[in-house]
C-alpha cells in the first residue's frame, strides 16, 4: 500500500513538473527582444501598474519582451535605419499571452474599477473599449508578431511627441485625427513610414500598434507567461 502511494505521488510530481516545463517553455518561433536588439528602449507597461488597468497584468511575470524572429529581424533593420537620424524605438508591448487578454476582458466588465480612467480613457466608457477597436478579444499580440512602440531621440532618450500617450483610448490616438500639431503629425508619420517600409501594417485607432504583414503562425494564439 505504502509502495503504491509512493508510486502515485512520484507519477503525480513528474506529471506536474513536465506540465510546468511545458508552460514555461518559449516556442522556437520567439526571441527575447532585449537580447536580439540590445539598443532597444523598453517600458513594458503591462508588467507594472502604469497602464489602463492600473495594475500588473496576468501573464506579465517578468520584465522581458518576446517577439517572433521574423518580426524581430524586420524591427532590427528599421532600428538600424532610424539610428542614422539619431532616432530609435521604445517598445511598450510585444507578445501578449492570451491570459493577459482575458484579464483585460474581466477588467472591462468590472464597471466600478476605473482607477486609471483619467489618463487612459477619459471620454470612453470602459465597456466600449473592445467594440471601438482599442482592445482586441483575440489580439495579434498573442500571435507574436505585433508590437506597440514609439520613437525616441537617441541623444537624450526622450520620446517624440505623438500628440497622445501610449494606450490613450480616444479619437486623439487615431491616425487620421486632425486636432494635433504639425510636429505631432510629422512624428506619427515618421513612425508609420519606417514601420511600413520594413513590412509592418498599422490599425486606424492606435498610432503605436503595428503587425508584421508576413507574420508566421497566423492562426496560433499563444498563452505562455512572460518570465
Ligand atoms: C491595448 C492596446 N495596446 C492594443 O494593443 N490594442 C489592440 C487593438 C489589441 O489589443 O490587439
Ligand atoms: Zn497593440
Amino acid at each position: 500500500m505504502k509502495r503504491n502511494l509512493f508510486l502515485y505521488s512520484l507519477i503525480f510530481s513528474l506529471l506536474f513538473v513536465s506540465c510546468g516545463v511545458q508552460r514555461q517553455s518559449i516556442p522556437d518561433l520567439f526571441v527575447d527582444l532585449k537580447k536580439a536588439i540590445p539598443t532597444l528602449a523598453i517600458d513594458l507597461r503591462y508588467h507594472g501598474d502604469h497602464n489602463f488597468v492600473g495594475r500588473p497584468i496576468r501573464g506579465y511575470e517578468g520584465n522581458r519582451i518576446y517577439l517572433s524572429k521574423a518580426a524581430a529581424i524586420a524591427l532590427a533593420s528599421a532600428q538600424r535605419e532610424l539610428a542614422a537620424e539619431n532616432l530609435g524605438f521604445k517598445v511598450f508591448d510585444a507578445y501578449r499571452p492570451q491570459q493577459a487578454v482575458d484579464h483585460f476582458k474581466e477588467w472591462a466588465s468590472a464597471i466600478a474599477d476605473t482607477v486609471a480612467k483619467q489618463e487612459f480613457y477619459p471620454d470612453v466608457d470602459k465597456r466600449d473599449l473592445f467594440n471601438l477597436g482599442y482592445i482586441a478579444e483575440k489580439s495579434g499580440h498573442s500571435r507574436g508578431s505585433t508590437i506597440d512602440l514609439t520613437l525616441i531621440d537617441l541623444r537624450d532618450g526622450k520620446e517624440l511627441d505623438m500628440g497622445s500617450g501610449f494606450d490613450y483610448f480616444g479619437e486623439r490616438s487615431h491616425h487620421d485625427y486632425q486636432g494635433i500639431t504639425a510636429v505631432q503629425k510629422a512624428n506619427r508619420k515618421k513612425l508609420r513610414h519606417i514601420m511600413e517600409k520594413h513590412g509592418f501594417k498599422s490599425i486606424a485607432e492606435e498610432w503605436w500598434h503595428y503587425t508584421l504583414i508576413n507574420e508566421p503562425n497566423k492562426e496560433v494564439y499563444y498563452d505562455f507567461p512572460i518570465r
